[in-house]
């Protein structure tokens, strides 16, 4: 079987990034040309005069708003991109805003330049986008950004909140690799092991700066967006988000349909991570220890979501996502089971 990998052309990382912008979308051959840019109400008014002025001199723009991660509305939006023809869409934002402009790209066959402005999630440099209103929980393969540039100035102003989030979902790269493992051995599954010890490698990375990105330290992000970048290019080789999301995403995807909206996937994701390490056998404690070093969440009741949900997650998650083996098995936890799990780990009381 053909496996094609694509990966980004460029990577800007740094503090005042957004000044590499006319001299890469001139690279891009967009120089004088139409293009759209897709953006949050929150994110334009507090960053978008930096990016207009980058933007104004070297190309025509539109900004059109990202308003609802949902395939609704990313459809509505891609008939209105159409109208203005452009030659490249840029999403502008945090995870939502990335989403939108990928699914746009993605139906209207264009470049996509990613502009994250929170280092919430590994979404950022991926070809992967998460929109509710599909069949699925989970996300769906649409473009990779062709170029990303990361301000570390304005990344590291995102709230703290979002901040720790992305490095939970780069901690939760230590089950997801395990499953992965787990699928090929048990499974035959394909398995990339450099793809695996990449995304392996983002999780170390950030687990080393735990501290550091905990308190949102700006030499910490840095390293947090570097690891947000490795898991995504994981992901790229690997052609799914195999190497970055397994039993602790099902865990999250099954929080997102009992308890929508509660807690960032971030979040989520980490305290799955809790839990699924204990089933791994490997050392769970070790993973609560780094997330409270981060600052996030290790009970469910820190969320905001109850004990009850926790159980009934845990006992549907397996059933998210058949085609992806992981340590939840074929028939999954008995409701005793996933009691016994998250009360052993501190996640519920
Ligand atoms: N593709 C993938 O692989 C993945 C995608 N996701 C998806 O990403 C989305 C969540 O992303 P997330 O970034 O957490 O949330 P959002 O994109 O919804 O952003 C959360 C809030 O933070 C604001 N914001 C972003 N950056 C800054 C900043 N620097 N300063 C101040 N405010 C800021 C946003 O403003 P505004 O409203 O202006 O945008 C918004 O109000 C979900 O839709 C989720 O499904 C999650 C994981 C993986
Ligand atoms: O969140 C992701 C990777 O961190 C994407 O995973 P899913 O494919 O499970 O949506
Ligand atoms: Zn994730």
């Amino acid at each position: 079987m053909l496996h094609p990998i694509e990966l980004p052309l460029k990577i800007v990382i740094g503090d005042n990034a957004l000044r590499a912008i006319p001299s890469l979308l001139e690279e891009l051959g967009v120089k004088g040309e139409s293009i759209v840019v897709i953006s949050g109400p929150n994110v334009w008014s507090k960053f978008g005069d930096r990016l207009r002025s980058v933007l104004e001199d070297v190309v025509e723009f539109e900004k059109l708003d990202a308003l609802q991660a949902s395939t609704v509305y990313a459809e509505q939006l891609s008939e209105e991109v159409r109208e203005y023809s452009p030659r490249l869409v840029v999403g502008f934002g945090g995870g939502k805003s990335i989403d939108l402009a990928k699914y746009v790209a993605y139906k209207l066959h264009l470049p996509m330049v990613s502009i994250p402005t929170s280092p919430s999630h590994d979404g950022i440099a991926s070809p992967f986008t998460s929109l509710k209103g599909l069949n699925k929980p989970f996300s769906i393969r649409t473009t990779t950004p062709v170029a990303i540039v990361a301000d570390i100035d304005i990344m590291s102003s995102a709230p703290i909140r979002l901040i720790r989030a992305g490095a939970g979902d780069l901690v939760a790269k230590l089950t997801a690799i395990r499953d992965w493992r787990l699928a090929h051995r048990l499974k035959g599954e394909y398995y990339g092991e450099y793809a695996a010890k990449l995304a392996l490698l983002s999780a170390k990375h950030v687990i080393e700066y735990a501290a550091e990105i905990g308190r949102g330290a700006k030499e910490a992000i840095r390293v947090l967006v570097e690891g947000l970048v490795s898991s995504s290019v994981a992901m790229c080789i690997a052609g799914s988000t195999r190497p970055a999301s397994g039993s602790e995403h099902l865990f999250s995807h099954a929080l997102d349909l009992l308890a929508p909206g509660k807690a960032l996937h971030g979040e989520q994701v980490a305290l799955g991570t809790i839990m699924m390490m204990y089933l791994h056998g490997g050392n769970w404690k070790r993973v609560r220890n780094t997330l409270l070093k981060l600052g996030l969440p290790v009970r469910a009741r820190d969320l905001g979501i109850e004990d009850e949900l926790v159980i009934k997650a845990l006992t549907i998650a397996h059933k998210l996502r058949p085609s992806r083996y992981t340590i939840l098995g074929e028939t999954g936890l008995t409701w005793e089971a996933a009691e016994r799990l998250a009360r052993i780990t501190g996640v519920i009381d």
